[in-house]
């Protein structure tokens, strides 16, 4: 049996050719009755439907939000298989966004629902948190690795009720005296750099979640070290909607800036259904056009 492709190395490839952004597919109640869709199941799909068809060719990476399907119960599930399933055969990168954290057994079936070829679920990368402990999220990094997808761990996150936890600084750790968030960065930066293939990634298939509104300094990370070989990819909310300017994105990331996806919902499907398409051309133009 040939090996999967990396993550790390789909990813790097899609950052080539489309850019940086990555379009996400977050059916809020407004955005649905604005595409003049009902709040049900069968609206949800369609919105994702639309969405993957604006994104196909204009971008490389979707990121739907698990959380406006879930809404939806079993029928909800079955709406967003469909999304999964067709934005994955357009050939966009497909990112969860379900935020799974929990004992790693349990975390591990996360995976296995998310990230198993041929499940349902099945997406290229999905979002975990790692707040019960670095070690809880091993065999799903393990998991990752050994079948072509991607993880991207929360560190310091978009909302700004976040900072309370995420600096808090650790203790009875090999990392003690680093931040939450930072030990998260450089936990999850070591882990790509000791896989057997490091030396010729470039980039690693597992990342960190850094929001754009974020101070990362103040969140003990530290954006002016030298760069993580292989490159760590980071999932970047808060562009857009949230107020970050992408014009700034040097500026927040520093050294980390070259694995930078920058994820944009609201700011983007609120164009509608007519607008949408051309709204991702021109976010992704002026994200290129801010290119560092
Ligand atoms: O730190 C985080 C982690 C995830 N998110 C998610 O990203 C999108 C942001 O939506 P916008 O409309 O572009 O604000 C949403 O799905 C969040 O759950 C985040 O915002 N911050």
């Amino acid at each position: 049996m040939t090996a999967p492709v990396a993550f790390g190395d789909r990813l790097h490839g899609a950052l080539e050719r489309y850019g940086r952004l990555c379009v996400g597919i977050d059916p809020h109640a407004s955005l649905l009755d604005q595409w003049g869709l009902d709040d049900t199941a069968a609206g949800v799909r369609e919105f994702g439907l639309r969405v993957v068809g604006a994104a196909a060719g204009r971008a490389g990476i979707v990121k739907p939000q698990v959380a406006f399907y879930e809404r939806h119960g079993a029928a909800g599930y079955v709406a967003l298989e469909r999304v999964l399933a067709e934005a994955r055969d357009a050939g966009l990168l497909v990112i969860a966004d379900v935020k799974r954290g929990d004992i790693g057994t349990s975390v591990d079936a996360y995976g296995e629902a998310w990230l198993r070829p041929g499940s349902g679920l099945e997406s290229d990368a999905m979002t975990v948190s790692a707040y019960q402990g670095l070690g809880s999220i091993e065999s799903v990094m393990r998991r990752a690795d050994a079948t072509g997808k991607g993880l991207f761990v929360l560190s310091a996150t978009s909302n700004p009720e976040a900072a309370a936890i995420q600096r808090a600084v650790l203790q009875q750790s090999s990392r003690e005296g680093s931040t939450v968030a930072g030990a998260i960065c450089s936990g999850v930066a070591a882990w790509n750099a000791a896989r057997e293939d490091a030396a010729d990634r470039p980039f690693g298939s597992i990342g960190v979640v850094l929001g754009a509104t974020v101070d990362l300094a103040a969140s003990g990370i530290d954006v002016s070290a030298d760069p993580a070989e292989p490159v760590l990819p980071v999932l970047a909310p808060g562009f857009g909607h949230q107020g970050a300017d992408v014009r700034d994105l040097e500026a927040i990331y520093g050294t980390l800036s070259a694995g930078v996806i920058v994820s944009e919902s609201r700011s983007l499907l609120g164009a509608g259904p007519d607008g949408i398409a051309e709204a991702i051309v021109r976010r992704a133009d002026e994200i290129g056009a801010a290119r560092v």
